[in-house]
C-alpha cells in the first residue's frame, strides 16, 4: 500500500500547548519505519504550515482561536482530498479539530468516486458541539458536528462540500459527553458504542456489526483515533484524560479487525501531547496501534478473522 504521512501541528483547538509537537513525536517513535517494515511504501511530506482565515467570525464569545482553526480546516480539506486520490493518507496531529478538515476532504473524494464514506471515531468524547453550543470554546470538541453538516456553524468554518451521513459515523469508547452534545447526538442518528456497551458486549461484536454495514454499502472507511480513547494508565500524553478507557489489548484488537476488514482508506492520529508523555510511551503505543491497523500481527493466520 502507498501511504502518505502528513504532519498537522495544530494545537489551537485544544486550549493548551503541546500538540504542535505531536508529528515530531510520531516520527521520533519510528512510525515511518514501522509501516515500511510491513511492506508499505511510505512517503512523509512533512508538516503543513499554519494558515489563518482572517474573517472567520461567530457570535459565541467563548470560541478560542477561530481564525487559526478555520484556516487549518480549509487547508486540510484540500490536502485530504488531494492525497487520498493515490494513497492512504495518515494525518499526524495535532489536536482533534483537524478532523473537521480531513474528513471533509476525504468525504469529497469518496463522493467523487461514488462511494459512501463511513467514519469510526475512537474517542472518550463525542466531539459533537457546534460553534453555538460549546461552553469550553475549545474547537477540538466540534469536528463531528461540522462534518455531519449540523446547524450551528454559521459561515465561520469553510463551506462543507460533502457532509457525512450521521448514520455512517460509529463512535467507540465514549465516556464523557456534555449536556448539549447528549441531546444532539441522540437525535442525530450517530451510532454510539459507549463504554457501557463495550463492558457488556466487548469490542468485537459491535465493531463487526459496523464493519458489515460498511462492506454491504461498498463504503470507504476513515479512522479517527484520539489518544484519550485509551486508558490514561497506558496513554498519559493527552490534555483531556478520562478514566475507564480502552485497554491495550482492546485497542490492538480493534486495529487488527480494522486491518482484516480491508476497508480503511485514511487515518487521523490525534491529540498526542508529547509535553505530557512519559519517555515517549504514548507516542510508541500510538505508533504500534497504527502498525496493527496497517497489518502488523503476532502470527500469520491461515484464515482471516473478519467475517
Ligand atoms: N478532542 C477532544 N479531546 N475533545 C474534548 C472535548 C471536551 C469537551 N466536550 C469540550 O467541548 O470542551
Ligand atoms: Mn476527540
Ligand atoms: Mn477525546
Amino acid at each position: 500500500m502507498d501511504i502518505t504521512l502528513i504532519g498537522v501541528p495544530v494545537q489551537e483547538g485544544s486550549g493548551r500547548a503541546g500538540c504542535d509537537m505531536g508529528p515530531s513525536a510520531f516520527r521520533a517513535a519510528g512510525l515511518t519505519s514501522a509501516l515500511a517494515e510491513l511492506g508499505h511504501k511510505v512517503c512523509d511530506i512533512g508538516n503543513l504550515p499554519p494558515r489563518r482565515l482572517e474573517d472567520a467570525r461567530h457570535t459565541n464569545p467563548v470560541l478560542k482561536n477561530l481564525p487559526e482553526v478555520a484556516g487549518w480546516i480549509e487547508q486540510l480539506a484540500d490536502v485530504a482530498y488531494r492525497e487520498s486520490s493515490q494513497s492512504m493518507p495518515i494525518f499526524l496531529g495535532g489536536d482533534h479539530c483537524l478532523s473537521a478538515g480531513t474528513v471533509a476532504g476525504i468525504a469529497r473524494r469518496a463522493r467523487e468516486n461514488g462511494r459512501p464514506l463511513f467514519v469510526i471515531w475512537l474517542d472518550a468524547h463525542t466531539d459533537f458541539h457546534t460553534l453555538a453550543s460549546t461552553e469550553s470554546g475549545n474547537l477540538h470538541g466540534t469536528p463531528v458536528a461540522y462534518f455531519t453538516g449540523q446547524d450551528g456553524f454559521g459561515t465561520a468554518f469553510p463551506p462543507l462540500v460533502a457532509p457525512v451521513a450521521p448514520e455512517n459515523v460509529f463512535m467507540m469508547g465514549i465516556r464523557s459527553v456534555d449536556a448539549a452534545e447528549r441531546k444532539a447526538i441522540v437525535s442525530s442518528g450517530v451510532d454510539v458504542c459507549d463504554m457501557r456497551r463495550i463492558d457488556e458486549e466487548g469490542v468485537v461484536a459491535p465493531l463487526k456489526q459496523f464493519l458489515s454495514r460498511v462492506q454491504a454499502a461498498d463504503g470507504l472507511l476513515h479512522v479517527s483515533l484520539d489518544v484519550d480513547f485509551l486508558d490514561p494508565s497506558i496513554a498519559p500524553a493527552v490534555g483531556t484524560t478520562v478514566p475507564g478507557g480502552a485497554t491495550f489489548r482492546e485497542a490492538h484488537l480493534i486495529m487488527e479487525l480494522l486491518h482484516d476488514s480491508e476497508l480503511v482508506s485514511s487515518l487521523d492520529l490525534v491529540e498526542l501531547n508529547p509535553f505530557l508523555d512519559e519517555r515517549g510511551r504514548t507516542a510508541y503505543l500510538m505508533t504500534d496501534l497504527a502498525a496493527s491497523l496497517l497489518g502488523k500481527r503476532v502470527i500469520d493466520r491461515p484464515t482471516r478473522s473478519f467475517s
